[in-house]
């Protein structure tokens, strides 16, 4: 048997445990510090045993997966660095920064033991093993940040293993790892909660800000629920380069207020016309980092029993819906139904479905 095991059983650790477990030839065991997350793991099935013991958990691990917070990853690696681990043992992890990662593991000694950072780029805003699911990764990218000195065939064992998630690997140089993802996830994440957090200002004074959020503002700051504790973590972790995309941030504030202050509606529009433009260069509908559903909108008119006979047209059809949510419904103007996907294949069959019955789809 290979023995998997994952330290931090939480969203990323839980969502991984469940698409090794069950797989032939594999047996995945959860470590927690705490008795309770122990029970609970074997609870809800995610792992085939689980313990409070690092040692126990580690001995004859074939693969070591770490999925706790960025700021413990440092402290798990020395700690296993220090215990007897199966020669050829693979240590990795699924951290959202890799420079720091690959610093500390270059330092230490892993008795034979080879670690090769990750970092599914995959997730949600929600947190703990209660969220995780087997098919969290597929489609996303894992990147993974080998060094000079992991032979090939370790590199490859790993691969091998990863293709249960579904998703694609890539190889990246961990520095290079932390600039990019820190711009594309790190900062939106950021400005989210600014975001959010401004607007909760002025609501203090007048609530009708909280009542007209309800839509589209409530749907491009979902990101701003995330854990406090991994943002905290990460956003410490990758401060050099999250304060320099903050200054560049600065400045693109800077610049919509001259052109405002100088009424330039042709500079205006020209950084709409720039933006959409390298927005629809974009890969459109892949799961990228901060999506992780297929979504589609229809318009309802506002009649008792429309919703079931949407959900029954799907249903009777085999498409599985994973969220249903009514945006808009009031008696003046028709309602709005987001309807969400685990699968494209389904969302692309919803669309033809409701197009045949006539309804306005968008996606
Ligand atoms: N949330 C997301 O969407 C993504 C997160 N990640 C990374 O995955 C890792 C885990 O994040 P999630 O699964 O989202 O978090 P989570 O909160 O769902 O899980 C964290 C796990 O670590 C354990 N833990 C928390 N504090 C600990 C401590 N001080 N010592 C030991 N164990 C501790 C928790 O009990 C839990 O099992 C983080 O390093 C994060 O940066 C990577 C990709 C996506
Ligand atoms: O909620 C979302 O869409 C995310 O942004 C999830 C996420 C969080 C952290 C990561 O390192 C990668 C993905």
């Amino acid at each position: 048997m290979t023995k998997i095991v994952i330290f931090g059983v939480g969203l990323i650790g839980g969502s991984l445990a469940l698409c090794f477990k069950g797989k032939p030839g594999l047996t995945v065991v959860g470590h927690s510090n705490n008795p309770q997350s122990v029970d609970k793991y074997i609870k809800r099935q995610v792992v085939d045993h689980a313990t409070t013991s690092m040692e126990e958990a580690a001995a004859d691990a074939d693969f070591i997966f770490l999925c706790v917070p960025v700021g413990n990853l440092d402290e798990y690696l020395i700690k296993l660095s220090a215990i007897p681990l199966k020669p050829d043992c693979i240590i990795t992890d699924v951290g959202s920064t890799k420079a720091s990662i690959a610093a500390c593991a270059a330092r230490l000694q892993l008795n034979r033991a080879f670690f090769i950072g990750g970092h599914p780029m995959a997730g949600k805003e929600k947190s703990g093993v209660e969220a995780a699911t087997s098919h969290l990764f597929e489609n996303a990218f894992y990147v993974l940040t080998p060094d000079a000195s992991v032979p090939d065939e370790a590199y490859r064992k790993l691969a091998e293993l990863l293709e249960w998630t579904r998703a694609k690997l890539i190889k990246v140089d961990p520095v290079l790892h932390d600039e990019v993802v820190g711009a594309i996830s790190h900062l939106p994440h950021i400005i989210a909660v600014a975001l959010v957090n401004q607007i909760a200002g002025y609501n203090e004074s007048n609530d009708l800000y909280q009542n007209l959020a309800a839509g589209g503002f409530r749907d491009i700051t979902r990101i701003a629920s995330g854990d406090p504790i991994i943002w905290r973590d990460i956003l410490i972790n990758n401060r050099e380069v999250m304060l320099k995309l903050l200054a560049d941030w600065n400045r693109e504030v800077d610049r919509f207020i001259r052109l405002l202050e100088e009424q330039d509606g042709d500079g205006i529009a020209k950084q709409f016309q720039t933006a959409g433009e390298f927005r629809s260069s974009l890969p459109e509908r892949r799961k990228g980092v901060l999506t992780s559903v297929y979504e589609l909108y229809v318009d309802v008119p506002d009649h008792p029993g429309i919703i079931g006979q949407i959900t029954m047209l799907l249903g009777n059809q085999k498409v599985n819906l994973s969220n249903i949510h009514i945006i808009e419904s009031r008696e003046d103007v028709p309602g709005v139904l987001r309807l969400s996907f685990r699968e494209e294949s389904h969302l692309d069959r919803a669309l033809e479905l409701l197009k045949q019955e006539n309804y306005t789809v968008h996606v």
